[in-house]
């Protein structure tokens, strides 16, 4: 299939069937920009069309069924063109009908045989004419909330037995909500004033975080595409993900085991804050070190920084025990609480997933813990927002070490007071940050 590289539709479609083959959205979302010949305005048209009827597919699939007999045998282009036009339809209020209806019809023609063109002429007819299935005919309320939130059904039913049905309905109406792009200040170079007055000057709008003392979010500009960013003034981490070093009562000497930490926005983040101290950044994939080593490089604190491809579960055979000041397991796990930037991560995995991450999360924790130094901290942090891979990891943890206990995490400077807890579990629609969890604990004794 040959598609125009200037047609922001023809290539959504073609994007949507290669995710829904496999690929990752954001990788292809990005490549297909890079080579594409677009205007500024048609990218914007391509990205949101290609994440919205990934954010929609469940109320699209739905939709779908309800207006085409048999659609569980239409080719993926196919599905991929009529989910597109019905999320053209449904969510985006300035796109005429006629546009997308004309569209839609000219790749069905350019693509498929007669057949394909007359199905989507008369799906799109029909919706046009008589409106879209009705939801409501939905009669168990839980499925309907799987479908109108496109939220698969053992995600609805593990969020509802943590949080209750209402926080969990108000989590779920705000998952599609663009999440707040926010950079990390390197404080070895410069601080969150001046970066600021910096980024200003050169065109961008920004304002300091509510989460994160060293966060700015940006509100204009492209953060990955400035001369600051290459000079190694900032990085590019959400605010959230800041908290966990930020949660570390560094003093600037500490020998520190990252040990789960490739690409190294949390090494980078340690390292920027021990002017004599060294962070050792552990990952089980060796390909990943590169990328820790990259932005070492470019934000400047490369000597501070020695990497290492070793499983975290397996320390005992490098390391003596009590060696580290302090160590962070940013543990590998389901990344539910990135849902807002990877809008399909909830469609590919499952409570058997998330349960087998909660016994990696376990076994690194238990591995590392007898080589944290006596006084010392040992942080933990997910990226999810399950109690199974978070609460309930903490509660084991504490349970089978005697010698740790909980250490209050001294987050934001603005969050709420209330969350002065031992642990921190931010949600997405919180702070319009990632959700995250995070928690620490002090080593008593030996
Ligand atoms: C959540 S990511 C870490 C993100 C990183 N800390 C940062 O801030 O950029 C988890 C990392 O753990 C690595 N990993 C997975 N299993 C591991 C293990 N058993 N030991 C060490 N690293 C592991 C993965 O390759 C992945 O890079």
């Amino acid at each position: 299939m040959t598609t125009n590289k200037s047609n922001p539709r023809a290539l959504a479609v073609e994007t949507l069937e290669r995710v829904q083959n496999g690929a990752y959205s954001n990788l292809q979302i990005n490549n297909v920009i890079t080579t594409s010949n677009m205007s500024e305005k048609d990218v914007r048209l391509f990205t949101n069309i290609v994440y919205g009827v990934i954010q929609h597919k469940l109320t699209l699939n739905y939709y779908v069924d309800q207006l085409v007999r048999h659609a569980d045998k239409l080719q993926p282009w196919v599905l991929a063109l009529l989910d597109s036009a019905l999320y053209q339809m449904i969510y985006l209020d300035k796109v005429p009908n006629r546009a997308i209806f004309d569209e839609s019809i000219k790749i069905a023609k350019h693509w498929g045989h007669d057949g394909i063109r007359r199905l989507i002429t008369g799906v799109l007819h029909t919706v046009g004419r008589r409106g879209l299935p009705d939801l409501n005919q939905i009669q168990d309320p839980e499925q309907r909330l799987v479908i109108e939130t496109s939220t698969p059904k053992w995600l609805v039913e593990a969020l509802q037995a943590q949080l209750g049905n209402v926080r969990t309905n108000h989590l779920l109406a705000t998952i599609n909500q663009p999440a707040h792009r926010s950079i990390r200040v390197n404080r070895h170079k410069t601080t969150p004033s001046e970066l600021q007055e910096k980024l200003v000057a050169a065109g961008f709008t920004v304002r300091p975080s509510t989460v994160a003392a060293d966060a700015l979010v940006v509100s204009h500009g492209v953060a990955a595409q400035s001369d600051l960013f290459q000079a190694g003034f900032y990085t590019i981490q959400d605010e959230s993900a800041m908290l966990p070093v930020q949660a570390l009562p560094l003093t600037g000497s500490e020998l520190v085991l990252d040990a789960c930490a490739a690409p190294g926005g949390k090494t980078t983040q340690l390292a920027e804050q021990l002017p004599t101290g060294r962070v050792i950044a552990l990952d089980l994939h060796a390909k990943k070190l590169r990328k820790i080593h990259e932005n070492a490089e470019r934000l400047g604190v490369s000597d501070r920084i020695e990497t290492q491809a070793l499983d975290a579960r397996r320390v005992d055979e490098v390391f003596a025990d009590r060696t580290f000041d302090h160590i962070l397991v940013d543990a590998p796990c389901s990344g539910l609480g990135l849902v807002r930037r990877k809008p399909e991560i909830r469609y590919e995995k499952s409570m058997a997933d998330v349960r087998h991450l909660a016994t990696i999360q376990q076994a690194i924790l238990t591995a590392v813990a007898p080589k944290v130094k006596v006084g010392g901290t040992l942080m933990y942090s997910t990226c999810t927002i399950l109690n199974q891979e978070n609460q309930e990891n903490v509660s084991a943890f504490l349970a089978t070490h005697p010698n740790f206990e909980p250490v209050v995490v001294p987050t934001a400077h603005q969050l709420k007071p209330d969350r002065a807890t031992p642990e921190l579990a931010i949600y997405p629609d919180d702070y319009a940050s990632d959700g995250f969890f995070i928690a620490g604990f002090r080593k008593g004794s030996a």
